[in-house]
């Protein structure tokens, strides 16, 4: 079967969906079969890859879990698309929203993306969704798909109470619906430590969960590079092969296949 993994963290703009594409593309690399799922109504993963406009693609994950949701065949590969990098792609746009109201109430409704995955049998070694930055419905789907999370904190703002918010829903989930639920670990993102406060947070972290969440020794220096690579549709190992956040990425790369 494919590991799941999911890209998770309610605090928007913390490197969810630049972990996902250069996670992704990194385990093709090594040549791992991967999808990328786009959990995300912003589309944002979707845009990364290249689909520059999310809304005018017909087969999106929000017709999937329709699908999934209604008991209607459908055949496995729809609305994959192919990324010229090596993975796969499962696009989301705005509808995925609507989807997201129509879960509420209805029983069952936090499996849906795990039926989906489940279908999708071992095609893949590794499925990578890219989460919303909150814990609704499309979230808890995630987390009851998941067999790991990365938790993406970006090292600029006190992290410490949204955090909480977060590991206790994924206790929850974990004790409830999806025992098999581990933290891969902490990622730290966007770091620059010329600045006390990076180092601070760093200190932080470690005092409070270093102890309890792995925490990743290897961290993602803040850089304009990557900052420019969901505009070009690539990953990082094309637009800036030799820089430091390309090696951060690899090595996170590395560190997860090491999981296997
Ligand atoms: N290492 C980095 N250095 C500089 N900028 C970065 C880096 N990683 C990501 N960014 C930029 O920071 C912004 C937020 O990143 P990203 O979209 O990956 O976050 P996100 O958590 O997925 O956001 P959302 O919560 O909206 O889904 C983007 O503009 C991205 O290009």
């Amino acid at each position: 079967m494919s590991k799941v993994i999911i890209c998770a963290n309610q605090k928007g703009g913390v490197a969810k969906t630049t972990t996902t594409v250069n996670l992704g593309i990194g385990l093709a690399r090594e040549g791992k079969k991967v999808l990328v799922i786009d959990n995300d109504p912003q589309g944002s993963l979707t845009e990364a890859l290249g689909y520059q406009e999310p809304d005018s693609l017909e087969i999106t994950l929000a017709q999937i879990m329709d699908w999934v949701l209604n008991e209607e065949p459908f055949d496995i590969t729809a609305g994959i698309l192919h990324h010229e990098e090596g993975i796969d792609l499962m696009p989301a746009n705005i509808e995925l929203s609507g989807v997201e109201t129509s879960l509420v109430g209805i029983m069952s409704s936090e499996t849906v993306l795990k039926e989906y995955i489940d279908m999708l049998g071992n095609k893949y070694d590794y499925i990578i969704v890219d989460c919303s930055p909150n814990l609704g419905q499309l979230t808890l789907n995630a987390l009851v798909a998941a067999d790991e999370i990365i938790i993406p904190v970006q090292a600029a703002y006190l992290p410490i109470k949204g955090l909480e918010q977060l590991l206790k829903t994924i206790s929850r989930v974990k004790r409830k619906m999806n025992p098999k639920l581990h933290i891969m670990g902490i990622l730290l993102t966007m770091v620059d430590y010329r600045t006390n406060y990076a180092n601070e947070i760093t200190e932080v972290l470690y005092q409070v969960y270093g102890s309890s969440i792995h925490i990743f020794e290897n961290v993602i220096p803040m850089s304009v590079r990557a900052a420019e690579t969901p505009a070009e549709g690539v990953s990082i190992y094309k637009h800036d092969a030799k820089g430091k956040v390309a090696i951060a990425y690899e090595e996170l790369t590395k560190e997860v296949i090491s999981h296997e």
